[in-house]
């Protein structure tokens, strides 16, 4: 790997940051990154044996090299995520703050924001460590980002998440709601350089002021929504202290205190993560010479002062009204626990399946924010048909008596080129494409031919080579 071209003012910053170490810093930068992936408990399948672990996510694993995941059925069945380390750290960060909220076992459910969500890399982490009963809201503002942020959620297959669309101060109606909020803010990006030398030419001393100054107007609608004692979780991928400092330092004058993270120690710590003081805050630092993974910043604040108590203004959902019961018969059979999911139809005619014991807060969601979507995309019925939605095909809740195929590895990644595959022995009907157990999607056979039914977005663009 070629050394990078780094600014002469980057370099300057990062020399005076590091001291001594700046040499082995800059000698990392030239080193490829390391490849990481991280697994999907609720989709089990991948082989770990012989696989590093990432020290500080017990579903995180380091690859030896890096495969061309589009190639693998089980990446695009929603097993596992790729994900650079050091933003891992996450799962530590939630293990010791919500982790720990006993109280909110079947109690109340835990109510989470990821703010700035796209691509999905911290909400599906969220996602699998929360606690059971917790509702996430996964945030984009960027039109754009929300195709990818959504397909991602997806394939994560869980049925507490909503994604919306939506600019910070858009979720002023939700102020006092949320238990967590993340902000993974939008940076300079420093951390990045090694993995995606892109980030090195958008790099400059003005773009830092003005990433700076928008993490200062994201905060300032986030603090807000945050409940009393509940918890927000500051996270970059750059070094910049004009950033990351500015940004404790706003949140421990706004009515958050700072919360150290008890982290595996020596004098350095055993996990190679930089503790970094700012006044009385303190933050995490992963720096590429000191731990396998990329420059990762994060801090956790708690929330001192008193907020917003919400209340729900309507009782039942605004953008949905309740499925026939005579179609509910035609649902419940998709579904492990169907008895624990009301069914929702919606403007356009599409079903919902919401988790019954999330309706309550479900309702103020969807009262307050207009573009979003929630609970599992269960299909539309045609007449008597009931057409089932991709996302039900990859929901974790799907039943596992539903009939289907498996495919071969070839088969599989020729569903994902959406080919019409030829199956002469498959029963009839609508059928469930899987593989190694995970399903797929959905195909339908005629009998002369077998339809498609993976959305043609997600269809993958590249040739399969000859196995
Ligand atoms: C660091 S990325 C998020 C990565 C994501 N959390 C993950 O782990 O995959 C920051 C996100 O903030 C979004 N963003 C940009 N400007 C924003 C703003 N003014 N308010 C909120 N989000 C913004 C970007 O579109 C981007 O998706």
């Amino acid at each position: 790997m070629q050394a990078l071209n780094l600014p002469a003012a980057f370099e300057a910053q990062m020399q005076q940051q590091l001291g001594p170490d700046y040499p082995a810093f800059a000698a990392a930068l030239a080193t490829p990154p390391p490849v990481s992936i991280r697994l999907n408990p609720r989709k089990p399948g991948v082989d770990t044996a012989g696989l590093l672990p990432v020290p500080w996510c017990e579903t995180g694993f380091y690859l030896p090299e890096r495969p061309v995941f589009t190639l693998d059925p089980l990446f695009q069945a929603g097993a596992y995520y790729v994900q650079e380390a050091s933003s891992m750290l996450l799962a530590e960060a939630v293990r010791q703050t919500v982790g720990r909220q006993k109280a909110y076992d079947g109690q109340r459910p835990l109510k989470a924001l990821d703010l700035c969500a796209a691509p999905g890399g911290k909400s599906t982490l969220l996602a699998s460590t929360l606690p059971p009963y917790s509702v996430l809201v996964c945030n984009e503002v960027i039109r754009s980002r929300v195709p990818v942020l959504r397909e991602n959620i997806d394939k994560w297959g869980y049925a507490n998440v909503v994604v919306s669309h939506h600019d910070p101060e858009d979720f002023a109606p939700l102020a006092g709601f949320f238990d967590l909020v993340m902000i993974d803010a939008p940076c300079s990006g420093e951390g990045l350089f090694r993995k995606d030398p892109k980030a090195v030419g958008e790099w400059s001393p003005e773009h830092v002021t003005l990433c700076a100054a928008r993490q200062g107007r994201i905060l300032a609608h986030s603090a807000p929504l945050v409940t009393e004692d509940g918890w927000l979780i500051y996270s970059t991928c750059t070094y910049n202290d004009a950033e990351n400092g500015q940004a404790m330092q706003w949140l421990s004058d706004h009515g958050f205190k700072n919360h150290p993270l008890d982290l595996p120690a020596d004098s350095g710590n055993a996990w190679g993560v930089t503790e970094r003081v700012f006044g009385d805050n303190v933050g995490y630092q992963c720096y590429p010479h000191r731990v396998q993974g990329e420059g990762f910043f994060i801090s956790v604040f708690r929330k001192t002062a008193s907020a917003a108590v919400p209340v729900a203004k309507t009782r039942g959902f605004k953008s949905a009204r309740l499925v026939h019961h005579k179609q509910v018969g035609t649902l419940k059979p998709y579904l492990r626990n169907a008895d624990e999911f009301s069914f929702w139809q919606k403007p356009n005619d599409e079903i919902l399946a919401v988790p019954i014991a999330l309706e309550k807060e479900l309702v103020m969601v969807d009262g307050a924010l207009r573009s979003k979507g929630f609970g599992i995309e269960m299909g539309l019925f045609k007449g008597p048909d009931f057409l089932p939605n991709h996302a039900l095909a990859l929901s974790t809740e799907l039943a596992s008596n539903l009939p289907g195929v498996d495919l071969t590895r070839d088969e599989a990644l020729h569903y994902f080129k959406k080919e019409n595959l030829v199956l002469p022995n498959a029963p009839r009907g609508w059928l469930l494409a899987r593989y190694e157990g995970l399903p797929l999607g959905w195909m339908k056979n005629l009998g002369n031919r077998t339809n498609n039914y993976l959305p043609k977005d997600w269809r993958i663009r590249m040739e399969i080579p000859e196995f």
